[in-house]
């Protein structure tokens, strides 16, 4: 459970004692989250991040989440990717796959071989809500193409989910409207791969588009424009430790006209619910008040 729950505008901060019990808060938040999505539209599109995030989603493979996650019904983008092939380290895809995806799979697996035998004994067990993720429901991005065919080719597959109202369209931008998109945050302020001070932060009529001069390495990455995710039907910021300290209250503080331009302040969802998750840490600098 949150140690304090923050409300900042409209959006919401919780702090956490620790990583462990964040990352069981934010298993239990996405599970409700993919619970809804599921019964309203039949399917949750999840754009995940590289990172830390991804670490912290952890939970959601263990009990009692895998038991209650209907993963057969999610649709996974990628709200950023670095121009790399699918096996190199730095792949964000490669990242979510060893350290979540592929978790996913063999807890599933698992639990059916233990069905079969309850079954023997005449034990009837609905094995429906534990189908493992569809992997025509992955959709990471082309890794034989440049930065920016691959960020062309990715936008193209995203409009035509959109066509066929797989993903969610919304009602007050010409942009998708995914049900959850998960971001980090780096020391620097940047989400996805939006870096402080970048042109492409004033993006306003592509959905996903690329650079080739990032200051975090690798160079090349292609990115969600903030119209995407501030069109998102909910957005959750992911950070723990100190050192992202100073960005999270830059991001989250009212600090006056000095504010320097932040792309995490720039994540406000214009009609989505945007939630921090921090560990005490992360939240050190961020100011209270009752
Ligand atoms: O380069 C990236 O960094 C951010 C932050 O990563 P973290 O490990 O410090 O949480 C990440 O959200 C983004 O997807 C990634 O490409």
């Amino acid at each position: 459970m949150a140690l304090e729950v923050l409300n900042k505008d409209k959006n919401e901060v919780r702090v956490y004692e620790n990583s462990d019990e964040l990352s069981t808060d934010l298993a239990d938040y996405i599970e409700g989250l993919s619970d809804v999505s599921i019964k309203e539209r039949g399917v949750f599109t999840v754009a995940l991040s590289g990172g830390s995030v991804i670490r912290l989603m952890r939970k959601l493979c263990e009990v009692p989440y895998n038991k209650t996650v209907d993963w057969s019904k999610w649709y996974i983008f990628w709200v950023d990717e670095r121009v790399v092939a699918k096996s190199h380290v730095d792949s964000n895809y490669k990242f979510a796959k060893d350290h979540l995806l592929s978790k996913v799979v063999s807890c599933s697996h698992k639990l059916s071989v233990l069905l079969v035998v309850e079954c023997k004994n005449e034990i009837v067990l609905n094995v429906e809500q534990l189908l493992p993720i569809v992997p025509s429901h992955v959709h990471s991005i082309n890794d034989s193409l440049t930065a920016e065919e691959a960020a062309n080719d990715y936008e193209f597959v995203i409009r035509q989910l959109v066509k066929t109202r797989m993903v969610n369209a919304s009602d007050i931008s010409d942009c998708p409207k995914f049900d959850l998109i998960l971001l980090g945050l780096g020391p620097d302020g940047h989400v996805a791969s939006l870096f402080p001070n970048h042109p492409i932060l004033e993006e306003k009529n592509e959905w996903v588009t690329y650079i080739t001069n990032s200051p975090k390495p690798p160079p090349e990455r292609i990115t969600f424009t903030l119209p995407v995710i501030n069109s998102a039907e909910n957005v959750l910021v992911v950070a723990t430790g100190g050192e992202k300290a100073e960005a999270a209250h830059m991001a989250i503080d009212d600090i006056g006209p000095k504010c320097p331009v932040l792309p995490a302040r720039m994540v406000q969802p214009c009609a989505g619910k945007l939630v921090w998750f921090l560990d005490v840490e992360a939240a050190s600098k961020v100011v209270r008040f009752s």
